[in-house]
């Protein structure tokens, strides 16, 4: 600060200031609420200016959210939105694995499979916690440190920017596993990539490449993450080098195939994964963003976000009553068999067993749930 601007600030701020936060900066079990120096363009530190990095903590568990976790990114992001003096949320997580991959499915098939009522008591959390990020008085960057899939996909679209490292696989999940993806993925996925792109990715659940989701339009920047040799390289997994095949369709981050996926496996292995340009990236929005008027930055994202925030709220409170009576049958089931599954019986039921039975009037019976389970006679 120059001094003729500290001098006034000195004579003329409060002396002591009103804190309008709800709760203290608490520690919450799985969340982590850290304020890191903000940075100017040249990549100096800025007194008394912070950017806060909100992580998920759950690593083993894919930065899944449990209850627990969704109640520490309300009252997170609640805190970011009152501190004056931070400038930009990063909304991230532990670890270079995964972002999140949704709800956790253990708490599902344990808790709350067959129990409506708790799970709509949860639901109003996570609508909160979509709400929260979505109503945050500062820009929030999702910094994509791995895999963003089912719910997580869903809350890092709820976010204002999108920066990932390449390796990461972006997707849903809900009608493998049993849901529908209506916790802000099929409000958000249609203004964001269009409608039937969003169809595809809400339907089919099959994930997608960092380069595929920059494309899209779901994510605006992607940085290699893989060191082979001392260099960084593009994922190795995906098609980076070419953009059409010889009919002229677009197959730049579409996953690699037969010998070529083969080979891109083995340079996988003799690689290691470095965050650091990911880090890189992310700091230097954050030093883009600082460098605005801070009202006409917040009424400009404010009106930006309007297109996500109308979509979410006039179908949030639908959405989950539909989700909590789901619970008693698709959810129930889907959840218990990706818990109870593992690599060998799949995760999965067999969707035409249950198809076939219900085609012929069967009704939900606790007996049809066992019978459907992965490794069951
Ligand atoms: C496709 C996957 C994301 C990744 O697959 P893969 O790379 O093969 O890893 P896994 O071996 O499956 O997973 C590694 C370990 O992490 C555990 N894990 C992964 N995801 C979760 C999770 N969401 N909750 C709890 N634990 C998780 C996994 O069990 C492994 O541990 P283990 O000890 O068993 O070896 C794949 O993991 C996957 O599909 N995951 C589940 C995705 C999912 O269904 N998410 C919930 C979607 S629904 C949702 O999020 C909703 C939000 C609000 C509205 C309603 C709703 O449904």
């Amino acid at each position: 600060m120059n001094p003729t601007t500290q001098k006034l600030v000195e004579q003329n701020a409060p002396t002591k200031l009103v804190d309008h936060n709800l709760v203290p900066e608490t520690v919450c079990p799985g969340v982590l609420y850290e304020k890191r120096p903000a940075r100017n363009l040249k990549g100096e530190v800025v007194p008394g200016l912070y950017n806060v990095w909100i992580s998920l903590d759950n690593p083993k568990q894919y930065n899944s959210y449990t209850t627990d976790m969704v109640k520490g990114l309300i009252l997170a992001f609640r805190a970011a939105s009152c501190a004056r003096d931070v400038a930009t949320v990063v909304f991230t997580a532990v670890g270079d694995k995964a972002f999140c991959t949704g709800g956790n499915t253990k708490e599902y098939a344990e808790y709350y499979a067959g129990n409506p009522q708790e799970y709509r008591q949860y639901m109003r959390l996570f609508n909160d916690m979509v709400s929260a990020i979505l109503g945050c008085d500062k820009p929030v960057i999702c910094r994509v440190n791995g895999m963003r899939i089912g719910g997580g996909q869903e809350i890092g679209m709820a976010a204002d920017f999108t920066v990932a490292q390449d390796l990461a696989n972006f997707g849903q999940a809900g009608p493998k596993h049993g849901s529908a993806a209506i916790g802000g993925a099929t409000d958000f996925l249609p203004i964001m990539i269009g409608c039937e792109q969003a169809m595809v990715s809400g339907t089919l659940c099959e994930p997608f490449s960092a380069h595929k989701a920059n494309r899209l339009g779901i994510c605006m920047q992607i940085v290699p993450a893989l060191k082979v040799d001392g260099k960084f390289v593009a994922n190795p997994l995906v098609i980076t080098d070419r953009y059409l095949d010889e009919f002229g369709r677009i197959i730049h981050g579409e996953f690699k195939t037969g010998d070529e996926l083969a080979a891109g496996k083995e340079l996988m292995k003799r690689g290691e994964i470095d965050l650091s340009l990911l880090d890189e990236a992310v700091e230097k929005l954050c030093a883009k963003l600082i460098s605005t008027f801070p009202e006409c930055l917040t009424k400009s994202f404010e009106e930006l976000r309007k297109p996500k925030l109308d979509a979410w709220n006039r179908n949030k409170e639908n959405s989950r009553a539909w989700l909590a009576l789901n619970m008693m049958n698709e959810a129930r089931t889907g959840f218990r068999a990706f818990n109870e599954g593992n690599k060998e019986t799949g995760r999965e039921i067999e969707f035409t067993d249950l198809r076939q039975a219900l085609a012929k009037g069967m009704p939900w019976t606790p007996e049809l749930i066992e019978s459907l389970m992965p490794g069951a006679k």
